[in-house]
């Protein structure tokens, strides 16, 4: 199954989402999401100017090859970039490989192991009161697990709250735009909000949150402790995890469950986070880390561990990854939780998928491959605008953790 022809499609509808299409000379094709938000055109240049080139007359069947070959080939290994782009290949030649056995990816993969994908999906509010609101609109919605996110009093603005309601997109602007933060107005404010969410709504739904990088680990370990009472799903990415031994501090300290990894890009990025039993959750993606081929060993590791997947799901990873994960997510053993976030109407008109919400689950249709694709035509009427992530930085001007 000869690969003959690859593209890297860049578009915009609504947001920037790269895709990668690998065709082979026997008909068949696949694709691949490659999207890095905010840093979309490097991830764009590696495929284009240094991994196609290699990529052109290879046999499509041999996944796990061509992976090797492109994550040992270069010398230079991991970080997002690289481990973005191998993802799209990786993702393009599982959904080749599926459809060529006319099976739907989850089968290729070992079969269902669920009747659907437990989902969460993300509340959010510029104070406690809309929060509050928010979240008993998810509850309504027939959602099982809401993530709350919260104005925090006396700060303007903050992660996860979205300016238009029902859709949160952090690459807000043609250069960054800059945050204010203040871990003490945040620790002395956020507890209040999981009483209020669990006085208002009981224990019936499971509550997460993400704290999106902005603790040491001491602070980390006393905000699990202040939020043990609300027995949240998890707390998210507490601490910035360059220093995964950072993480026995937090354990020793609380027993909230702890998650983290949506930035990460390889195994060896959560390898003793894993094997220490340091985290509950591990949150890398499936177009970030590797692909499919390096998912897989991540959760055998983490299997092993009693650590469970809880994949990103933000809307600036495309349908394509969506559906992808939606595969992996129904035949993993240890499944945790999926992130659900709604992309715009336009995207899911640019990416058709095979996918619907039905009461806080997410069940796949039966179509083979990974169930999603793209619309280069209409994908074409979209061009590529420059977006950044903001920066944040804390109230005497020091540069922080976004
Ligand atoms: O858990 C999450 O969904 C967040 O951490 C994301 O919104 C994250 O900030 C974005 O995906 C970054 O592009
Ligand atoms: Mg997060």
């Amino acid at each position: 199954m000869k690969i003959r022809a690859v593209r890297v499609i860049v578009t915009c509808p609504s947001r920037n989402f790269v895709t990668l299409k690998i065709e082979t000379e026997c008909g068949l094709y696949g694709v691949g999401d490659a999207t890095l938000n905010g840093r979309e055109l490097a991830v764009a240049s590696y495929l284009q100017d240094h991994l196609i080139p290699c990529l052109i007359g290879r046999d499509a069947s041999q996944i796990e090859d061509i992976w090797q070959y492109f994550y040992k080939g270069a010398y230079w290994r991991r970080g997002p970039v690289t481990m973005t782009a191998i993802a799209a290949i990786d993702v393009a030649l599982w959904d080749i490989k599926a459809k060529a056995a006319n099976m739907p990816l989850y089968q290729l993969l070992g079969g269902k192991s669920r009747h659907g994908v437990l989902v969460y999906s993300h509340a959010n509010g510029r104070d406690l009161e809309e929060t509050v609101d928010e979240v008993g609109r998810h509850i309504d919605m027939g959602y099982k697990a809401i993530r709350a996110q919260s104005g925090i009093p006396g700060l303007d603005g903050t992660y996860g709250v979205s300016k238009i309601k029902g859709f949160y997109e952090p690459a807000d602007a043609d250069l960054p735009s800059e945050s204010v933060w203040s871990t003490s107005k945040y620790l002395n404010f956020l507890p209040s909000l999981f009483e209020k969410l669990r006085a208002t709504y009981g224990y019936e739904h499971h509550l997460l949150h993400d704290v999106h990088h902005r603790l040491t680990p001491i602070e980390a370990a006393r905000l699990g402790k202040d939020l043990e009472p609300y027995r949240l799903f998890w707390m998210e990415d507490a601490v910035p995890a360059e220093l995964q031994e950072g993480f026995r501090l937090i354990r020793q300290h609380t027993t909230t469950p702890i998650a983290v990894g949506e930035v990460f890009s390889s195994i060896y990025d959560c390898q003793q986070l894993i094997t220490e039993q340091l985290i509950d959750y591990i949150r890398t993606t499936i177009v970030h880390a590797g692909g499919v081929t390096h998912l897989k060993k991540i959760a055998a590791l983490a299997d092993l561990y009693h650590v469970k997947t809880g994949f990103h799901g933000a809307t600036d990873l495309s349908p394509i990854t969506m559906g992808c994960a939606l595969h992996f997510d129904s035949w993993v053993p240890n499944f945790g939780i999926q992130e659900h976030m709604h992309h715009s109407e336009l995207t899911n008109e640019v990416f058709p998928h095979d996918y619907h919400f039905e009461q806080g689950y997410m069940y796949l249709g039966d179509k083979v491959g990974h169930g999603s694709d793209i619309d280069e035509k209409l994908a074409a009427k979209y061009p590529y605008q420059r977006a950044y992530l903001p920066v944040n930085r804390l109230e005497d001007g020091s540069m922080f953790n976004w």
